[in-house]
């Protein structure tokens, strides 16, 4: 029997578990606090940025979303980035992406303060990952850590397959199956033989933005498949980057699309942004 992987149950569990640890925090004073910047209107961000706002009101952590037109110059975004990581209020500190092409996201990552840097992504934080000493971790790989946790999967010793090498999944996705012993591939658009590959995956990991690149007949008998996949098919349905219904009947453990991977990454993001708030001296 194939067990469904449901992000969105564990989630909510998950939420009620925050909600003890916001309500301890309060009896310290400590509200933990969640800035989310988004220059423009990117459609995807803005579904994220509301999904966001709600959990964070039934947590109990304070959120403050910032909007910017998407003509504003990288100067006032820096400054704005100063103001929050100044901010005794702010814990964690989250900017949209994308971002516009006039202004360098690499410039605008690296001016959060690393211990403020939500997402994870600021060079400092991803160097501490690697070396197996993670504070603040990217969320969507962190909340599939947590998922297969959760769910009692085996990783030390599996072969695990990560097809996708973006820093926002693919890479921390490999930093963190390494740290918990699954031995790691990493396949991306110029792997040869990416199909021995899959065959051969324990843990399958696809993050490739292709709708259902993968299906049942690709997957080893009985492998954990982790679909991370947010498309668009013609009706503006969400679909998967795995075809569910045949790779349903493979796999042993499959994420669903939506209901999966989605909702837990916006529990670790809550998570984290309470994690450091507990971290305050006062
Ligand atoms: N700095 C930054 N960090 C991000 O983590 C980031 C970002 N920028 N930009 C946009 C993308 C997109 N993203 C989503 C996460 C969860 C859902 C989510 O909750 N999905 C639900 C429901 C979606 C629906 O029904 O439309 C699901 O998959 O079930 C959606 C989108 C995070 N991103």
């Amino acid at each position: 029997m194939t067990e469904i992987i449901d992000g969105k149950e564990l989630a909510k569990t998950l939420d009620n578990e925050m909600i003890r640890q916001v309500g301890q925090l309060k009896q310290r004073g400590v509200v933990p606090g969640l800035a989310v910047i988004m220059v423009g209107n990117d459609a995807a961000s803005q579904i994220y940025v509301r999904n966001k706002h709600r959990r964070s009101q039934k947590i109990g952590i304070q959120s403050r979303d910032i909007t910017f037109p998407w003509d504003i110059s990288e100067t006032e975004l820096l400054a704005q980035i100063d103001d929050l990581n100044h901010d005794p209020d702010i814990d964690g500190i989250l900017v949209q992406l994308p971002l516009p092409k006039h202004i360098h996201a690499k410039a605008v990552l690296e001016h959060i303060s690393p211990e403020k840097d939500v997402d994870g992504f600021h060079p400092i934080n991803v160097g501490r990952l690697w070396n197996n000493d993670g504070k603040i971790v990217p969320s969507t790989p962190y909340g599939i850590m947590t998922m297969l946790d959760r769910y009692h999967v085996q990783i030390a010793g599996k072969n695990a397959l990560i097809i996708g090498r973006s820093t926002i999944v693919g890479r921390p996705m490999a930093a963190m199956l390494l740290n918990a012993n699954a031995t790691v591939t990493i396949a991306h658009s110029q792997t040869d033989n990416l199909k021995t590959l899959v065959h051969a995956a324990d843990i399958l990991i696809v993050a490739v933005g292709i709708s259902h690149f993968i299906r049942g007949e690709d997957i080893k008998p009985g492998a954990i498949v982790i679909d991370v996949g947010m498309n668009r098919d013609s009706n503006n349905h969400l679909t998967g980057d795995v075809d569910f219904d045949s790779a349903k009947t493979v796999a042993s453990m499959i994420t669903p699309v939506p209901g999966g991977v989605g909702p837990m990454t916006i529990t670790m993001l809550m998570q984290q942004t309470i994690n450091i708030a507990s971290r305050r001296t006062k």
